[in-house]
C-alpha cells in the first residue's frame, strides 16, 4: 500500500478553492478533478497540478451516443491525464470506440494515454434503488460484473465500482485490470449519500487498486489529521 493508492477528489466550486486544498494537502500525490470543478474552472487545474508533479484523474464520466464519446475522449487525452472515467451504460460501441479515441487523442497531442476507467454502477445507488428506480432486474453485483466485463472485452482498462464488489471484480477480471473504488468510509466519517461502503483498509485487501476518499479527509475540521489518520489505517494491510 502507497500513498498513491488514495485518490483526493477537488470536489470544490473554483479554481482558488482546488489550489488552497492542493497547498493545504502536500503529503497526496494523486488529485481527482471532477465536474464541478472542471465545469466552473476549465482545464487550468490540469497545468497546476502537472507543474506540481501530481497524478491527476480526470472524472468526467462521459455518457453518450459512440461519435459524441469518442470526440470527447480524444479532447480530454490530449491534457495528459493519468485516468479518465466512462460510463459503462453507454455501452460497446460508445466503449469501443472510447478506447479508441484515447490513443488517438493522446497520440496527436505527443502525451501518454490515459488509463480509461468504467463506471460500473454509481456507489450512491442501492440495490432497491437499481430494482425500483432503475427498473435493473438483475442482482446489483451480478450488474456491477457484467458492467466491467463489458467494459473489459471492449478494451477498457478498468472499473469504477463499490469497495462491496471490488473483490468479485478483482477475482473475474483478474490483476491487470484496474480497480477504483470511491464510497470508501473510515468507520469514523459520514457515509454521506454513500450507500454501498467499506473502510479503506477492508477495499484495499478486497482487491481495490485505488481508493478515491473525498469528505472524510476534505470537509475534516482537520484534514491532514484525516489523512495521516487513513494512511496509519492503511499501513495494518501492508
Ligand atoms: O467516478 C467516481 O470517482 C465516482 C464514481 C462513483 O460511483 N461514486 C463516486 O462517489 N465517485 C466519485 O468519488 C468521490 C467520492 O467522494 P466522497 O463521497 O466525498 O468520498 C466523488 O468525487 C464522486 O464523484
Amino acid at each position: 500500500m502507497t500513498n498513491d493508492q488514495i485518490i483526493v477528489p477537488l470536489d470544490v466550486p473554483d479554481l482558488q478553492s482546488a489550489i488552497a486544498l492542493v497547498d493545504q494537502l502536500p503529503q497526496v500525490n494523486f488529485w481527482k478533478v471532477g465536474l464541478e470543478l472542471f465545469t466552473s474552472s476549465g482545464p487550468t487545474i490540469l497545468e497546476v497540478l502537472k507543474s506540481r508533479q501530481k497524478r491527476i484523474f480526470l472524472d468526467l464520466k462521459f455518457h453518450d451516443i459512440p461519435n459524441t464519446v469518442a470526440g470527447a475522449c480524444r479532447s480530454a487525452a490530449s491534457y495528459g491525464v493519468d485516468l479518465l472515467t466512462i460510463h459503462a451504460t453507454a455501452g460497446r460501441d460508445a466503449l469501443k470506440a472510447a478506447t479508441e479515441a484515447v490513443q488517438v487523442g493522446a497520440t496527436q497531442a505527443g502525451v501518454k494515454p490515459p488509463q480509461l476507467i468504467a463506471i460500473t454502477l454509481l456507489t450512491s445507488i442501492s440495490s432497491r434503488q437499481l430494482a425500483f428506480d432503475l427498473k435493473i432486474p438483475v442482482e446489483l453485483p451480478e450488474y456491477a460484473l457484467e458492467m466491467a466485463l463489458m467494459a473489459q472485452e471492449c478494451g477498457v482498462n478498468g472499473a469504477v465500482c463499490s469497495p462491496q464488489e471490488v473483490a468479485q471484480l478483482r477475482q473475474t477480471c483478474g490483476n491487470d485490470f484496474l480497480l477504483v473504488c470511491p464510497g470508501v468510509r473510515p468507520t469514523w466519517a459520514d457515509k454521506g449519500d454513500q450507500k454501498r461502503s467499506l473502510t479503506p483498509a477492508q477495499a484495499i485487501l478486497a482487491g481495490a487498486d485505488y481508493l478515491v476518499i473525498g469528505r472524510p479527509i476534505t470537509a475534516a475540521a482537520e484534514p491532514e489529521l484525516a489523512w495521516n489518520k487513513i494512511v496509519e489505517e492503511l499501513t495494518t494491510v501492508g
